[in-house]
């Protein structure tokens, strides 16, 4: 049962009881939405395969990696499809743990496509940013341990990823991880900033935000971003020696804190998900905004200088 879940079991005998019962009426009526995508997904991607799951059903954890390439971003198909492996390990008796990771060199993930975001239709984009949000309340709402194995660069939405888990190692070398988004000229949605300030505090969250902030990996480890840092070869070795540790804590108390600690943050995206996602759609509709993505785009574009 996932925190949300609990959390609303607890709280429904108390005095919140109906404020709850309209908070979970909206969050089931927003994943109904989700239904036909999951189904359109599962068809249009059979023969792809974006990620990778190795299951071991002995050690009680899972390896999720992601495996979208030319560099994990994240799309409605995608978002979706991870929606629907989250909830399978939501749902496992076997699985208390997943190490989320990518399968391609240097690149855990490059956050949100921007194309979802680009020219994009009025009914493609909400269905974009209600399968983002639900990503999220899956991934950090999750009762399941979440270790987070960042191989490269992970700016913007990888960035969300990596602090929606529970614990995060870092590849030593040239990467960055960060919540950039000013400097695509868009401003952090609040559950960005939310996940942000839980993990590396309200002050440090002010300065990296508003200065779109890639952080370099020793950079990160300073200001408790990520945990740890690895050498990339011991990546996953490491991530399942943390891993053991975790799994060895007794379980009900762990998710008990673990609910208790992320509630708050949680809660408040599930109380306004339909006026977030008009937020979006209004905001990513501007043309000022449109004119920042597409010259960003073109940045991307442009080719590379050659190292040589
Ligand atoms: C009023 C309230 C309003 C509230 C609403 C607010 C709205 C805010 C909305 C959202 C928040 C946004 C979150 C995001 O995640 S935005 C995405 C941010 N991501 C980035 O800035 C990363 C961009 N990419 C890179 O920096 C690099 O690609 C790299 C470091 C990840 C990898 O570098 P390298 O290996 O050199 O690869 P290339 O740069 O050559 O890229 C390969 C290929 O992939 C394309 N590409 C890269 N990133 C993206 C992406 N995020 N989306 C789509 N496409 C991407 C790149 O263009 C190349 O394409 P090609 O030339 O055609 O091969």
């Amino acid at each position: 049962m996932s925190i949300i879940k609990s959390a609303f079991r607890v709280l429904r005998f108390g005095s919140a009881k109906n404020q709850l019962f309209s908070l979970e009426s909206k969050t089931c009526r927003a994943f109904s939405v989700c239904n036909k995508l999951r189904q359109d997904a599962s068809d249009a991607n059979a023969s792809k395969i974006n990620f990778y799951v190795d299951e071991n059903k002995e050690k009680g954890y899972a390896i999720l990696k992601l495996n979208k390439g030319p560099v994990n971003s994240l799309n409605l198909e995608f978002l979706t499809e991870l929606n629907i492996q989250l909830e399978k390990f939501e749902e496992s008796k076997e699985i208390k743990g997943v190490i989320l990771t990518s399968s391609i060199p240097n690149i855990f993930s490059a956050g949100l496509d921007i194309m979802e975001m680009y020219q994009i239709k009025q009914d493609r984009g909400s269905q974009f940013w209600t399968a983002l949000q639900e990503t999220w309340i899956k991934l950090y709402g999750s009762n399941k341990i979440y270790i987070a194995a960042i191989n490269g660069h992970s700016p913007a939405g990888g960035c969300l990823l990596s602090i929606s888990c529970d614990y995060r190692i870092m590849s030593k070398g040239p990467y960055k991880i960060g919540l950039n988004e000013t400097l695509l000229g868009i401003k952090a949605p609040f559950w960005f900033r939310d996940t942000m300030i839980n993990t590396i505090g309200y002050r440090e969250t002010e300065k990296a935000l508003q200065l779109g902030k890639l952080y370099s990996s020793e950079e990160a480890l300073a200001v408790n971003l990520v945990d740890e840092l690895a050498d990339s070869k011991d990546l996953i070795t490491k991530a399942e020696e943390q891993m053991s540790k975790w799994c060895a804590i007794p379980t009900v108390a762990r998710e008990l804190t673990k609910s208790s600690m992320r509630r708050d943050t949680l809660s408040k995206l599930i109380a306004q998900r339909e006026a977030d996602t008009q937020s979006f759609i209004e905001f990513t509709q501007r043309d000022s905004i449109q004119k920042s993505l597409r010259m960003y785009l073109e940045s991307l574009k442009k080719p590379k200088k050659s190292s040589a």
